[in-house]
């Protein structure tokens, strides 16, 4: 197997435990490239468990990323490529090399480009399913020093390659944002919310986790373009978005529906979790802006295959929060 063959390679196998283990915590935390664990909690859905000091250096204290997910740490485009090679490398169970590009924080915060060459090795329980992955990236933004006044023109056309690459970079970044933002509100679109949800609803189906989706819907809002106009209907649509934004967990996903719906999923939400969180929603919105919320809540059921299963509960929930008065809340038994 792959992941015992260097344990049984001539001086690794002459060390003694303590020795190895000695070794290995060296490398850990002298090595000069970026070293990293994940954990395999699914085949899309992977979590980081530590990280070496050279990493952390780039990317903040191991405090800040363990245990988060790979989408909560890291922006798309980057996480979606990163996901898609940690998939790789579970599904071919052997190791894997490959280069990634894209932009991602700092441990200021600062949006940075970065270039990683990755060798990427799975590592497996007794059974030989693999659990974790090994990671270990060369950045290669860092260029080696070349001597002073020689390679004039190939340093000259390295800057121009990446200058041209980090506008390619951005240029792709933004074309990204653009699928699967919507224009209005910039949070995610329909099409883009949809597909995430998907992704959560099959994974808390399979580690039985609860999970709830809302429905939301401005009271009158019909009123508001035809009294005050559709530049105050869509400021309106824009306040209610950000309000959103700022009152629910970042875990959260939360995108525009269409018109004046709004969908919000809540992972790892029970029923009543769900129906405060909303509760809180309609009380900011009431204190914060003119405008008043309906909302419905749907929480994931067995017999649930696909989010338009949780939708249609939801948006029942929400009719029957409108038919009920409105600036309220309904949540499905
Ligand atoms: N300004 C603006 N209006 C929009 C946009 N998309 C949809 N609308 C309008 O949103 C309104 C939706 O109204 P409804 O949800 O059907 O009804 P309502 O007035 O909110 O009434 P209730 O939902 O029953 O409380 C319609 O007038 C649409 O024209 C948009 O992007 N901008």
């Amino acid at each position: 197997m792959h992941q015992t063959s260097w344990m049984t390679s001539t001086i690794l196998n002459r060390l003694s435990a303590n020795a190895g283990m000695l070794l290995v915590r060296s490398l850990w935390d002298y090595c000069p490239e970026h070293m990293f664990i994940v954990r395999v909690e699914g085949p899309a859905d992977f979590v980081i468990e530590a990280m070496n000091p050279t990493r952390q250096a780039m990317l903040g204290d191991e405090a800040t990323y363990t245990g988060k997910r790979i989408e909560q740490l890291l922006p798309p485009p980057l996480c979606h490529g990163v996901i898609a090679n940690l998939h790789r490398c579970v599904e071919c169970a052997s190791p894997i090399r490959y280069e990634e590009k894209g932009g991602y924080l700092d441990r200021d915060g600062i949006c940075q480009q970065g270039h990683w060459q990755t060798l990427l090795v799975p590592i497996t329980n007794q059974e030989g399913a693999v659990t974790h992955l090994f990671g270990v990236s060369r950045d290669m933004s860092l260029l080696p020093e070349q001597p002073v006044g020689a390679y004039s023109e190939s340093k000259e056309f390295e800057r121009r390659v990446h200058e041209r690459t980090a506008e390619l970079v951005a240029a792709n970044e933004h074309l990204t944002h653009l699928a699967t933002h919507d224009a209005l509100t910039d949070i995610y679109n329909r099409r883009y919310l949809l597909e995430l949800a998907e992704l959560e609803l099959r994974r808390a189906s399979r580690y039985e986790q609860p999970l709830c989706l809302m429905m939301l819907d401005i009271d009158h809002f019909k009123k508001i373009n035809d009294i005050e106009g559709h530049l105050a209907g869509d400021e309106a649509l824009r306040r209610v978005a950000r309000t959103i934004l700022a009152t629910v967990r970042e875990c959260d996903l939360v995108g525009r529906y269409g018109g004046d719906e709004f969908l919000i999923l809540m992972p790892e939400t029970t029923a009543t979790g769900a129906r405060e969180i909303a509760e809180r929603l309609r009380r900011t919105m009431t204190q914060t802006t003119p405008l008043t919320i309906s909302i419905g809540i749907a929480s994931l059921e067995p017999s649930d295959h696909f989010v338009v299963d949780l939708i249609h509960r939801a948006d029942t929930m929400l009719l029957q929060a409108k038919r009920n008065g409105r600036n309220r809340i309904e949540c499905a038994a």
